[in-house]
């Protein structure tokens, strides 16, 4: 077995069998996890298949999925269960607007899952490329598509906790899809001694940071992260963490970045809007919409009907510009080259446990933002938790700049938004009380006419140049580097750079994985 077979950011090569599915090539690839193209051989179609590899605890060698080291097993059985679990759940709807889970199994030491191939484009990927924020009327049918989602999970007693642009999927025809629950991600974050969960901290309540009594997590806590996306995406940037809004509320407050949309793109949104995402971004869990149903109703959300005929591209009107190609018909494409793509970043604190550890989820009972600098990362992130909760700082993946981005966008370009692994409890769900949406009625807002503007930013491959430790991760620090460094030399773009070279060097020769 030759040593770059042990890395994970290598995916399966094209043509593996597993099972009935012959894999065709890489779609996509997170923190935990690969999710490849492929052909189902028994019923003739073509699907997507996750599979379970969280890039922290694994390698993989051959075929077969291996621990770095046996002291992990346990969390990379933990996490293995709930994959097999979330899937096992997502099974059980038929729903339009999830996910559909076709098959689970076990093979290669690691779980997979076979889900429907959807053609589109995340809905990150959307946002960074529109022209010009998204109207109100488009904003109503994600909305829609995705309180739908949510609803059905929430009445099973599961609240999601993981919901962010990279897990809502806009197919080229149809209504969003809510990708996937995070739930190995979540399971992974609840390690004994220390519970962490790991965070995408711009769309995370802060009651995800440590459930304490009066904090708990519930719907209104994915109702903060829907309202977060929303926000982001009429923003172009991410909102601003929870963690650093608790000591420094920097986030520009809806009703402004309403109106400043409305004076630079001429669009005009609704108070039923705004008010709803600011009740919605509450930082206290207690001042937020308690459910689904509640904040439905500020919204005034009506049903939306046709969502199966829903073109996004075209609803946007003149906000898009197509780009030269297409996710999905890159997906369509099998790839030649078997990288991996670039990973969402992490950033990993670990938290003790709070002393307070809730068995179930309970029952309800601004200044200007500094557009573009506000991003603290990693850093500012640690500081501020440090500060919440005395933390205690593991390896942590921090924040590779981006590729070179093509010459100067019509909107600001979207910031990466980033993950923090933090400590929080492991609540189990409980049973919520049905939450039927209220007819109320939409109040309809005209697409107006855009402006022409230059087709969106592409990201362009990175030239290559030798850049530092720091010029790669550049918001890393002494403790985070590391982690940062080995996740942005697994990507094709840093992997030759000497820093990169030398790094897998050492690796290599202080740390040989397990082949358990
Ligand atoms: N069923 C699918 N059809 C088409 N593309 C998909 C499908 N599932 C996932 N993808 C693509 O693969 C990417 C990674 O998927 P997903 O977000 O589920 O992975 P993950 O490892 O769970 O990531 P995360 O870090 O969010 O937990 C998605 O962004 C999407 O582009």
């Amino acid at each position: 077995m030759n040593a770059t077979a042990r890395y994970p950011s290598q995916g399966l090569p094209p043509g593996t069998r597993l099972a009935e599915f012959e894999l065709h090539g890489l779609l996509g690839a997170g923190g935990f996890g690969m999710v490849y193209r492929a052909y189902d051989h028994s019923l003739h179609r073509t699907v997507a298949i996750k599979e379970y590899l969280p890039g922290g605890l694994a390698d993989r060698i051959g075929h077969a999925v291996t621990l770095r080291t046996g002291a992990d097993a346990r969390r990379f059985e933990e996490g293995l269960r709930s994959f097999m679990n979330e899937a096992r759940l997502l099974a059980q709807f038929d729903h339009p607007a999830l996910v559909k889970v076709l098959r689970v199994w076990e093979q290669n030491r690691t779980a997979y899952m076979a889900m429907p191939l959807y053609q589109g484009v995340t809905l990150k990927e959307a946002c960074a490329q529109m022209r010009a924020p998204p109207p109100e009327p488009w904003l109503r049918k994600l909305l829609w598509s995705v309180l739908q989602a949510l609803e059905l999970l929430h009445r099973r007693g599961t609240v999601h906790r993981d919901i962010s642009p990279d897990n809502i999927f806009l197919q080229d025809i149809g209504p969003p899809v809510l990708l996937d629950l995070g739930a190995a991600r979540q399971a992974l974050g609840q390690d004994e001694p220390q519970h962490t969960a790991i965070l995408k901290v711009n769309y995370a309540p802060i009651e995800q940071y440590a459930d304490a009594e009066g904090m708990r997590q519930g719907p209104w806590s994915d109702v903060y992260a829907l309202a977060a996306v929303v926000y982001g995406c009429l923003n172009q940037a991410p909102p601003v963490p929870a963690s650093v809004r608790v000591l420094r509320d920097s986030l520009r407050p809806p009703a402004e970045l309403a109106q400043e949309l409305h004076s630079l793109h001429g669009l005009a949104y609704t108070p039923a809007l705004v008010e709803a995402l600011t009740a919605g971004l509450a930082l206290d869990p207690e001042r937020r919409p308690r459910d689904l149903a509640a904040f439905g109703a500020l919204l005034q959300l009506q049903p939306v009907p046709g969502m199966e005929r829903f073109d996004w591209r075209a609803e946007l009107g003149p906000g898009w510009s197509a780009p030269r190609r297409t996710t999905s018909q890159a997906h369509q494409d099998a790839p030649t080259q078997w990288q991996a793509p670039l990973e969402s970043s992490t950033v990993g604190i670990t938290v003790p446990a709070p002393a307070v550890r809730p068995a179930a989820v309970p029952q309800p009972t601004a200044t200007r933002a500094t557009r573009g600098t506000w991003w603290p990362k990693a850093g500012v992130a640690a500081l501020v938790l440090g500060l919440l909760a005395a933390v205690g700082i593991v390896a942590s993946p921090g924040d590779p700049p981006p590729a070179a981005v093509a010459p100067a966008p019509p909107r600001k370009p979207a910031k990466a938004d980033t993950a923090v692994e933090v400590a929080a409890p492991a609540p189990a769900p409980a049973p919520l009380p049905p939450a039927p949406m209220p007819p109320e009625v939409l109040t309809p807002v005209e697409p107006p006419v855009q402006p022409d503007a230059p087709p969106p930013a592409r990201r362009a491959p990175t030239p290559p140049r030798a850049l530092s430790a720091e010029q790669i991760c550049p918001d890393s620090n002494f403790f985070t580097r590391p982690m940062c460094l080995f996740r942005a030399c697994q990507q094709a773009r840093y992997a030759a750079m000497p820093v990169c070279v030398e790094n897998t060097r050492r690796l290599r020769e202080n740390h040989r994985p397990d082949a358990s």
